[in-house]
């Protein structure tokens, strides 16, 4: 068995509903189902186990502590000192089995699951969450929270490690769930489901490379809008990211006077352009765009073939029926939006937290309302389109914490789109999040600038 992640190839994802289908087509010919599982816990277990004490098996009254029961029973057999009790052992066990909870969790924690979740928590040893770390919503990354009255809410298992079985849950991959969930491993306890998976979680996406006949004009063209005083900055970050992604040539058009001076002093290769100049260009536009953006709108939506809207564009949008009116009408597939969660819940009108509830959800009805891809970021960036099963991003890490990254992933989004006009936007935004994810796993600060060379070299 080896950690999921990184990985080479897309997995499906399947929700609770879709893996009890799955669950119950295979117990007839797999009853054994339960069996193997716990066997492949047990597994897992004596890898990981860290010292001599004995292992501590949370086991709740559902499969998920079925499960743990029988890892139990395997590992007594290997001669393991076991403690399957809800209550910690007497001395400090060598790892903790959270099998609490698993895809059954359907309401909020009462007082004595919430005290058992803590009390894994306090050990020091590592902790394997069997399935889903118990607390936590295995369709939305959410933990269930706690029923009214108790101190603490959102408690959930942290867990070191978590064995999915039978399949993947896209709760694992966004949201709290990334944090929770530690380093993922997957068993599919020797069944192939036969139904659609509810989402992919993202895979790097080769793209194809030019020819040798290729020129600049082959390699299409993008338009930055953006910079309204004093965030200049977040359009020359867009820009810069548009022409290392390959685009032939990128214009800035700077809402803050620029007075003839170059588009970005530092990056020679960028030209000032408008609309006028380059209607056929990929727009990227609203990154630092203030308010000033809203009464550029209509005529960019109207005009540009390809356009990817960020930042203040999503603000001025979400602020303008006629505006949401002007992204819904455009041509199918022209549009990808990039908000992060505040942006996504203006443009939902609702809470940042009902969209942090449900990251799927909320991406799938922002692109069903707009008719375009939605790329909402954050941690387990989430791409949605009409029509598409969504995707799940599978790399990124709070080193994209910082000022300006977003605007780097929305430029160079819009470079592959006019390098690879070709290509289905929502491909390429699977593409560029998963890249820009890959770019910010690091574990130091990282300027946002200084994502866009990593990602060329990921090229
Ligand atoms: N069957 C098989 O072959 C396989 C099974 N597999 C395993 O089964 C797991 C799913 O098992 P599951 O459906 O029994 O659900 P599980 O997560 O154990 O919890 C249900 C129990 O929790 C209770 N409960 C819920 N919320 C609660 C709350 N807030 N506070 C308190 N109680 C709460 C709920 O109560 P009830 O709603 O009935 O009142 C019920 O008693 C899955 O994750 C995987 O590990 C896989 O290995 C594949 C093979
Ligand atoms: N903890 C995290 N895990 C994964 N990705 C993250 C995390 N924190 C931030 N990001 C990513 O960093 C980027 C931040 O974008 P955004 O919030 O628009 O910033 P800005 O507007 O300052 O450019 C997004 O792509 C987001 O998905």
């Amino acid at each position: 068995m080896r950690p999921l992640l990184p990985t080479t190839r897309p997995w499906p994802l399947f929700d609770t509903a879709a893996t009890r289908r799955i669950e119950v087509a295979a117990l007839a010919a797999t009853p054994d189902l339960m069996a193997r599982a716990g066997h492949a816990v047990a597994k897992l277990a004596l890898a990981l186990r860290r010292g001599d004490g004995p292992v501590w098996l949370a086991c709740g009254r559902g499969n998920n502590g079925g499960d743990g029961r029988i890892a139990a029973d395997v590992l007594a057999a290997h001669g393991i000192p076991t403690h399957a009790a809800l209550q910690p052992p007497a001395s400090p066990p060598s790892l903790v089995v959270d099998a609490l909870f698993g895809i059954g969790l359907n309401r909020p924690l009462d007082a004595a699951s919430a005290a058992v979740i803590e009390a894994m928590n306090a050990c020091s040893a590592p902790i394997l969450a069997v399935d889903v770390p118990s607390g936590l919503l295995a369709d939305t990354g959410q933990p269930a929270g706690t029923i009214a009255g108790l101190a603490a809410d959102g408690v959930a298992v942290r867990a070191t490690h978590t064995l999915s079985l039978l399949t993947l849950k896209p709760g694992l991959f966004t949201g709290e769930g990334r944090a929770l969930a530690g380093r993922i491993w997957f068993d599919h306890l020797g069944v192939t489901p036969a139904e659609a998976p509810t989402a992919w979680l993202s895979a790097p996406q080769a793209l194809p490379a030019s020819l040798a006949s290729h020129h600049k004009g082959s390699h299409g063209q993008v338009l930055v809008v953006g910079g309204a005083a004093g965030m200049q900055g977040a359009a020359r970050l867009a820009a810069r990211a548009a022409l290392h992604a390959g685009a032939g040539r990128v214009y800035v058009d700077l809402l803050a006077p620029n007075d003839g001076g170059p588009a970005d002093a530092g990056q020679p290769e960028l030209m000032c352009g408008s609309l006028a100049e380059c209607p056929l260009a990929v727009g990227v536009i609203g990154c630092g765009g203030g308010p000033e953006i809203a009464a550029r709108l209509p005529a960019l939506l109207s005009a540009l073939p390809r356009a990817v809207l960020d930042a203040d564009a999503l603000n001025a949008i979400a602020a303008s029926a006629p505006l949401q009116a002007a992204v819904a009408s455009r041509a199918p597939g022209t549009t990808v939006i990039t908000p992060h969660p505040l942006e996504a819940a203006r443009l939902l009108q609702i809470t940042v937290q009902a969209v942090q509830q449900d990251r799927l959800a909320a991406a799938q009805t922002l692109a069903r309302q707009l008719r375009c891809t939605v790329l909402l970021k954050g941690s387990g960036s989430v791409i949605a389109s009409p029509g598409e099963t969504p995707t799940v991003i599978s790399t990124g890490g709070p080193a994209l914490g910082t000022a300006g990254s977003g605007d780097v992933l929305a430029g160079w989004l819009g470079g592959w789109c006019a390098r690879h006009a070709a290509m289905p936007l929502h491909t390429l935004a699977c593409a560029a999040a998963h890249a820009h994810g890959a770019a910010g796993e690091v574990n130091h600060v990282l300027p946002a600038g200084e994502l866009i060379a990593p990602m060329t070299r990921l090229l």
